[in-house]
């Protein structure tokens, strides 16, 4: 697992340290100049006699740098500092004793333009402005300075490496928002952990490949993180493996009310997802049209009531109120009296309006940014699709906490909020899982683990949900999520980490259902 720790437990993790006297800022630096050249010969390049230019803004992200930058030089760099603030003083005294060529921008009337011609013929671009201690999107003149190199960036992607200082200076580190100019990295080293802003989206998506670099905060390996990504050793794991003793009620049965005479097709979509992810039975209850559509795809579904261990409703029925809908609020009504487990996708997700308030973590709501917006609007918290879009964390977390249900936000990162413990942020998916149907395979993933832990969910093998059961159904829903992106890769013709290059090929939602047991062997073993 990967584990992202907000600014501020980072700082109570570097404070009796820092007290001890232990030279932490010298450890970084030097973490930072050997990544730095670990860059430069990834790209082919030789570290002596390779330009680097350090952006130091007036903070220890800044000290960093000029350390670093005295390594740099020592090592046979020509380095330039461009002084944007009034920089840390023993690393500017390092930095000259080592030969690093110091441009003062701070009175100078056009910084932007300074820095632009020192960064034309740069190899590196060292992004120290700001870093665990930005407050807001970047003043000016950073701001200013940012959006030139950004712009210089966009229009020449091939030129200069650009690695930022423990995070990308002026992203919102504790929530991933970019509440102004950016520049993108192609690599982060980040000082004894990971920040939430480099797992969340959008700000993620601009920190490049990203380099822990250890710098002793021992005290983070106890304390629970602000954001966790899960990785195939946690899925392998989490999932459920039948052993010799079990049957498929022991499996797990999952109930599923999908499918509308309008939209059909979500119905199998749902099955295929729940029967490919690995449970005992789907029982499906639905109406004569997708029942055979989902008997011709599927004999081995059950179509009649009986007992189940968790529910996914809502997939293929629309928002607005049907009879449909209301089968739907009545599967819900008796889901959470017999304390069972729940997925609720599309349609179900309008029944939350004014009804079914203080749900338990065991229900899990899967909205994308639109349905999240809808619903948190119903709830009294206006709320547009882009808000969602601009700031997802904040906000599924917001609708957990208005709920009090498990919220999975759907997008190229999906995004798991409980009302309080870690957020999920499982980044694994390609572009071509933004296809029709995709939800309602993950939906019915996220059901069948749910299925497959339902008893331990409902409380009813341990009287109660044990203390490491907290969180749980979010962690579900992450491993689903992950099994989902990857399974998307496998069928787009991608290696399953997603890590591999290569553009791939379409894939159709049911791909990425059938997909799901390559995945999982990948995994599993
Ligand atoms: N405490 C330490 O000794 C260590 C600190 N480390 C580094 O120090 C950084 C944190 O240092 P600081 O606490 O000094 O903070 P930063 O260097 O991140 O930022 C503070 C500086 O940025 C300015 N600033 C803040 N918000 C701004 C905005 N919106 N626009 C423009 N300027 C803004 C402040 O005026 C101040 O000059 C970490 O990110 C890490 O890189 C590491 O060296 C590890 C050890
Ligand atoms: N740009 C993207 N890159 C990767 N995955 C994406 C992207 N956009 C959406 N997805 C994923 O595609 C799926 C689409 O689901 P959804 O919007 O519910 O579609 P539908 O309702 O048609 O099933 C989700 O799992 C989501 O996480
Ligand atoms: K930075």
């Amino acid at each position: 697992m990967i584990s992202a720790h907000s600014a501020a437990a980072v700082r109570a993790a570097e404070e009796p340290l820092l007290a001890a006297r232990r030279p932490l800022m010298a450890t970084a630096a030097f973490a930072l100049a050997t990544r730095v050249a670990a860059a430069l010969r990834r790209e082919g390049y030789r570290v002596s006699g390779s330009i680097v230019l350090l952006l130091v803004g007036g903070g220890n992200n800044g000290g960093d740098a000029l350390f670093a930058g005295a390594h740099l030089a020592r090592r046979g760099c020509l380095v330039h500092a461009a002084l944007l603030g009034r920089a840390h003083a023993g690393g500017l005294a390092a930095a000259t004793a080592a030969g690093v060529q110091v441009h003062d921008l701070t009175e100078d009337d056009d910084p932007a333009g300074a820095v632009l011609e020192l960064a034309g013929w740069s190899g590196v671009w060292v992004d120290a402005l700001v870093g665990i201690g930005a407050r807001g999107a970047l003043r000016e003149p950073l701001a200013r300075v940012v959006e030139a190199l950004a712009e210089e960036r966009a229009e020449n992607p091939g030129g200069a490496i650009v690695v930022a200082v423990d995070v990308p200076s002026g992203i919102g580190v504790d929530d991933g928002t970019l509440p102004g100019p950016v520049l993108p990295a192609d690599v982060t080293v980040t000082m004894g952990a990971p920040k939430p802003g480099l797992l969340l989206p959008p700000a993620a998506d601009l920190a490049g490949r990203v380099e822990v670099a250890d710098v002793g905060l021992d005290a983070l390996d106890d304390a629970v993180p602000a954001v966790c990504r899960l990785t195939g050793d946690d899925v392998t794991a989490l999932w459920p493996v039948p052993g010799p003793g079990d049957h498929k009620y022991t499996r797990g049965v999952l109930g599923l009310v999908a499918g509308s005479q309008t939209y059909p097709g979500a119905a199998v979509l749902a099955a295929a997802g729940a029967l490919r992810t690995g449970l005992g039975m789907v029982r499906y209850l639905g109406p004569e049209v997708p029942t055979a559509l989902v008997h011709q795809r599927f004999p081995e579904v059950v179509a009649v009531p009986g007992r189940v261990q968790a529910w996914v409703l809502g997939p293929g029925v629309g928002p607005e109120p049907s009879v449909r809908s209301e089968e739907v609020g009545e599967a819900l009504a008796a889901a959470l009296a017999a304390h069972r487990p729940v997925v609720l996708d599309a349609g179900a997700l309008a029944l939350l309006g004014e009804t079914f308030t203080d749900l338990p973590a065991t229900v899990v709501l899967t909205p994308h940014a639109g349905e999240l917006a809808a619903l948190l609007t119903a709830r009294g918290e206006e709320t547009s699709r882009e808000d969602v879009e601009d700031a997802p964390a904040r906000h599924a977390r917001l609708a957990a906490e208005i709920t009090g249900a498990t919220v999975l936000l759907k997008g190229a990162t999906t995004v798991v909020a409980a009302p309080d413990g870690p957020l999920y942020a499982q980044a694994e998916a390609t572009g071509w899982l933004a296809t029709a149907g995709a939800g309602d395979v993950l939906a019915g993933m996220v059901g069948a683990l749910l299925a497959g832990y339902g008893d331990l969910l409902s409380g009813e093998l341990h009287g109660a949900l044990p203390s490491d059961g907290a969180g749980l159904p979010a962690r579900l829903a992450a491993a689903a999520a992950l099994v989902h992106g990857r399974a998307a890769r496998t069928a787009a013709g991608l290696t399953g980490e997603a890590t591999a290059g290569g553009a791939g090929a379409p894939v159709t939602a049911m791909d990425v259902a059938a997909a799901v047991p390559a995945a999982l062997r990948a995994l599993l073993g």
